[in-house]
């Protein structure tokens, strides 16, 4: 899997605690961190006021240094605490900063905000007044920077414990955290950078990067490219944007099994109408089937359950999605292996009923009790495996939030799987040419033009 790690505060520390024991100097660390961080500001800001605010923890201890490093280069920094500076590290950094230190709480606002109140360390929501003062300080900067993390923001769930401003850019901090991608912490930073600080990161939780694809070998055909099968149900128009999704996933070839026959094209898709249940098994019955895709406008009568039945009863990788979920949840049947679900918050419930921990815990607990790799959609989206593995794909274009986008990732996603016979590693290309066909669109989309963009997203990644 590719992408750069995500680390919860505690493996952060278990990280910086092994640097220590391997003779990394701890105030040195903060060194390098501040200086990753000034470097970044001096590039992304200005040359004007600027209001560094230092909490009581490392994270203080980070901006007393930022504060130090942009003063050397000409930036007028005024620095403001929240109190006194509690580890030894921070104490260094702040000895280290020769001006005056102000009271956070009265300190005039200025053009640039720098947040380094609190990072990893933060255990519970700020101050009420302490909140208010950084909502007020940020609203009035032009430009806001968040060192390691909004203050304010859990960092293994991405909760808000208190009222965070928006942040023009977080400088993560070594390593991506949790609240870098999840929701609603995400949503408050425009930009996200990461400050390699050259810690080793062993995490197998790792940001969605992007897909490695390769062309088709010189002797495949449409058999060995993968054949993906599609079984229709109630509402039509889902389950051919799907079938059309696959068709242009990089699949070899993709059948259709419905009630209806479409009127238009693409003429590539070969369709089999069906009148009852029995001859719904004897069409995917074809073992050549890499890929079987169920759900998108399935719907939900005993008709459809009987179609579900259908393809759970067959030894292919099923890819469920949409009414499929739904039904899921009512049975108790294995999946075959290699199998893939892809529900929304709403069918994650629904499936999985309330789990604890945050949306990569839940995501990853999913994966282990349903032996399926889980998709688990929203503005951040989190690809589990049930070996533990975890890919986060967030920054996706908000105007993905239409109708029949579900319906164009369920068919890439079964396209992939047909194409790669790995289904985490299928999950994660599908996610990723997904919102890359997304961005190429722009805005105001409907899921019909993701189709189109989808042969110029693969031929980005080859
Ligand atoms: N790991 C790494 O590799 C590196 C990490 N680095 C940096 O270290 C940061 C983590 O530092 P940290 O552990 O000192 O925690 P930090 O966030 O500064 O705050 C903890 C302090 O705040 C307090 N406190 C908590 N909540 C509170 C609240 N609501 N209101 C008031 N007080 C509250 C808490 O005390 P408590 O009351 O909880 O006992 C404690 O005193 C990390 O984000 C990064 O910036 C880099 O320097 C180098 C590489
Ligand atoms: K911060």
């Amino acid at each position: 899997m590719t992408g750069v790690p995500i680390l919860t505060a505690a493996q952060m520390r278990q990280a910086e605690q092994a640097a220590f024991r391997a003779g990394t100097d701890e105030y040195a660390l903060m060194e390098i961190a501040g200086r990753a961080a000034a470097e970044i500001i001096w590039r992304a800001g200005h040359r004007r006021d600027t209001l560094v605010l230092c909490g009581p923890g490392n994270n203080g201890g980070d901006g007393f240094v930022i504060a130090r490093l942009l003063k050397e280069r000409g930036v007028p920094v005024r620095v403001a605490a929240l109190c006194d500076s509690r580890t030894a590290s921070a104490q260094r950094a702040r000895a280290g900063w020769d001006g005056p230190v102000e009271d956070m709480m009265i300190a005039a606002p200025a053009v640039q905000l720098v947040d380094a109140l609190f990072g990893t360390g933060l255990s519970r929501g700020l101050e009420d007044a302490v909140a208010a003062r950084l909502c007020w300080l940020a609203e009035d900067a032009a430009l806001t920077f968040a060192v390691d993390l909004p203050s304010g923001v859990e960092t293994d769930s991405g909760a808000l414990l208190s009222a965070v401003p928006h942040f023009g850019l977080c400088i993560a901090l070594g390593a991506y955290k949790p609240a870098h991608l999840l929701h609603p912490a995400a949503g408050l930073v425009d930009r996200l950078v990461l400050a390699d600080l050259g810690i080793e990161l062993p995490s197998h939780v790792h940001r969605l990067g992007p897909a490695e694809l390769t062309a088709p070998g010189a002797d495949s055909h449409k058999y060995t490219r993968g054949l993906v099968a599609v079984i229709g149900g109630a509402m039509p128009g889902a389950s051919l944007l799907a079938s059309i999704a696959a068709a242009r996933s990089g699949a070899g070839s993709v059948r259709r099994y419905a009630h209806d026959l479409p009127s238009a094209g693409p003429h590539a898709i070969v369709h089999r109408q069906f009148d009852d249940i029995d001859e719904v098994t004897g069409l995917v019955s074809d073992e050549r089937v890499g890929a079987l895709l169920v759900g998108p406008g399935l719907g939900l009568d005993a008709k459809a359950a009987a179609l579900l039945d259908v393809a759970l009863s067959s030894a292919h990788p099923l890819v469920l999605d949409a009414d499929a979920l739904t039904l899921l949840a009512r049975k108790d049947r294995p999946l075959p292996p290699d199998s893939i679900l892809t529900p929304h918050e709403g069918e994650f419930h629904r499936l999985f009923g309330v789990l604890p921990g945050s949306k990569i815990d839940r995501a990853r607990s999913a994966a282990r009790s349903s032996g399926a790799v889980v998709i688990y959609k929203g503005p951040d989206s989190v690809i589990a495996a049930p070996d533990g593995r975890v890919a986060v794909a967030s920054g996706m274009s908000s105007w993905l939030s239409t109708a029949g986008t579900g319906d164009v990732l369920a068919g890439l996603v079964a396209g992939r799987l047909a194409v790669t016979s790995d289904p985490l590693r299928a999950a994660c290309e599908a996610v990723w040419l997904h919102g890359d066909a997304a961005r190429r669109c722009g805005a105001a989309f409907v899921a019909d033009d993701l189709l189109d963009a989808l042969p110029a997203a693969i031929a980005a990644r080859l």
